[in-house]
């Protein structure tokens, strides 16, 4: 075999089986084709960003379409870092970033979010715990992991888009399992590392491969083992973490101001309110915050910045930023209310555009090792903007009543989905869905390979087996699809053929 360079080594290189149909010659460009060619991607237009898309038409992102922005964000910011010499050269000590690589991470690194986003997210990941006793329970990011290295096919050989180590690697935000010991041993635990305070025992919050991937992790990351730490990111992977970051912070403000959620009143009165008080915030420091107080919120934030982050806390940044924020937010863009005019229209595209810059000219290479950050990462400044435009994002969109009921819903409809389908599996297996049947033979395969100590004592792999194939496949639905699912199975439906679902 010829040999191949280590960060374009794929899986298949070991059984010397090829994959037929890459149009690409370059390596890094035939595994951007076969990540934006997959079914999984075609999926991501359907599945909620942070509200459903379904009847949205052009106004909301979902996250295809965040997929194809946080793609074209990474590509930015690689090409800017390796315009400079300086960068470039750091760069390639600290294991390469590859244009094509960033590029196929931004539109590979969210393949594995379930329907309605973070909220099936968490209810997947309580009952594959719960319900089926799963310890690796169910993570976004994990499921990205398993869809590109198990669950999508392709070709004859077998299971995963068979990708180079570079890309996978680049797919690793939190490049551990949620027990593995690994970060563990830090002296400072890596963002996401920690365990949630309301799940103790429960491993890290965030995580980018299951027990049953990790050799496949261990594969990817051999080839950057002699330059990083084994829980820091690639910096591919940290152009990607850093794009997503960008790319979400500036879209979700753009989109709730299309639907009129995002009002100049409150916006701009909290930010208003904070700036006119910091410094009497700043002297009750040890005192806690009066949460009726207008500001409070936004010095919550302060305060948990300094606690978290305090490598990178800095209140002169945090207040520049709050006027920042306040200036070209609150008041030129959420000030006139959006009427779909082309004025208007005009004016969202001037605010992601300038900011997007902004942000992408704001990225730095730092060669130091901080745990809490990658090499690739945004200066303190703009750091500090971003936290302030998530908080917007956050306090005026995501802590709504009605958006908490919406979720409620949600949250009953996956638990029931699951509940169905566990049942159906337990009842009559033989004519239920091939896909669910084949996620099935995989698990059980896994499991009976998995050594005993990952597993808790006297587990029965079946129905451990039967709790991972249950979440894959509803894993691996749109909205829509999960919706039209359980009303065929609840007998709510009388129609047979439903164009929102095939088994
Ligand atoms: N409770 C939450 C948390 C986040 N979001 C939305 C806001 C952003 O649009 C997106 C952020 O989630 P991502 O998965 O893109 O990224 P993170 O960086 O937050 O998480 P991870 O590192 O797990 O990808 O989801 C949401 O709707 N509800």
């Amino acid at each position: 075999m010829e040999e191949v360079h280590l960060r374009a080594a794929r899986p298949s290189d070991r059984t010397g089986h090829t994959m037929p149909g890459d149009l690409a010659a370059s390596p890094f460009r035939a595994d951007r084709d076969r990540i934006s060619a997959s079914a999984f991607f075609a999926r991501l237009g359907g599945v909620t960003q942070v509200v459903s898309p379904s009847g949205s038409g052009l106004l909301l992102h979902n996250r295809l379409t965040h997929s194809l922005k946080v793609a074209q964000v990474a590509r930015a910011i690689a090409e800017r870092l390796l315009a400079d010499p300086v960068s470039r050269a750091k760069l390639d000590e600290l294991g390469g970033c590859d244009l094509d690589v960033v590029e196929a991470a931004g539109l590979g690194h969210d393949l594995g979010h379930p329907p309605f986003g973070h909220l099936g997210e968490s209810v997947l990941d309580r009952l594959a715990r719960e319900r089926f006793g799963l310890p690796d329970g169910f993570e976004g990011n994990a499921q990205t992991y398993r869809v590109v290295t198990r669950i999508d096919v392709r070709g004859v050989e077998g299971n995963g888009l068979d990708l180079t180590a570079a890309v996978r690697s680049a797919l690793l935000k939190y490049p551990w399992t949620r027990h593995s010991p690994v970060p563990h041993q830090a002296a400072e635990l890596p963002r996401g590392a920690s365990e949630p305070s309301e799940m103790p025992g429960s491993g890290a919050t965030k995580f980018s491969a299951y027990s049953t991937e990790l050799d496949d992790l261990l594969d990817a990351r051999a080839p950057f083992e002699k330059g990083l730490p084994e829980w820091q990111q690639t910096v591919e992977a940290s152009v990607m973490d850093t794009a997503d970051d960008i790319a979400y912070a500036i879209h979700d403000l753009e989109d709730f101001h299309r639907v009129g959620i995002l009002q100049f009143t409150t916006v701009h009165h909290e930010l208003q309110e904070w700036l006119g008080h910091s410094v009497e915030f700043a002297a009750e420091e040890h005192v806690g915050v009066d949460d009726n107080r207008p500001g409070a919120s936004l010095e919550h934030l302060r305060r948990r910045i300094h606690a978290k982050d305090a490598w990178i806390a800095d209140d002169q940044a945090f207040a520049d930023a709050v006027k920042k924020v306040r200036t070209e937010l609150a008041i030129n863009l959420l000030e006139v209310p959006f009427d779909r005019s082309q004025q208007a229209e005009q004016a969202v595209v001037r605010f992601s555009g300038d900011w997007t810059r902004r942000l992408v000219e704001g990225i730095v290479v730092d060669e130091s090792v901080q745990p809490r950050s990658g090499h690739v990462a945004l200066a303190p400044e703009q750091w500090h903007e971003v936290q302030v435009l998530k908080f917007v994002h956050r306090h005026f969109v995501l802590q709504r009543p009605d958006l908490a009921l919406h979720q409620r819903g949600q949250d009953r409809l996956i638990s029931n989905l699951v509940e169905a389908l566990d049942e159906w599996l337990l009842d009559k297996a033989e004519v239920a869905p091939h896909r669910l049947r084949d996620l099935f033979d995989l698990a059980r395969q896994e499991f009976d390979e998995l050594p005993a100590e990952v597993l808790p004592a006297g587990a029965d792999l079946t129905t451990l087996a039967r709790g991972r194939a249950v979440v894959d496949f509803v894993a691996s639905l749109t909205d829509d699809q999960a919706a039209a699912l359980l009303e065929a199975l609840s007998g709510r439906t009388t129609q047979l053929w439903n164009d929102t679902f095939v088994l």
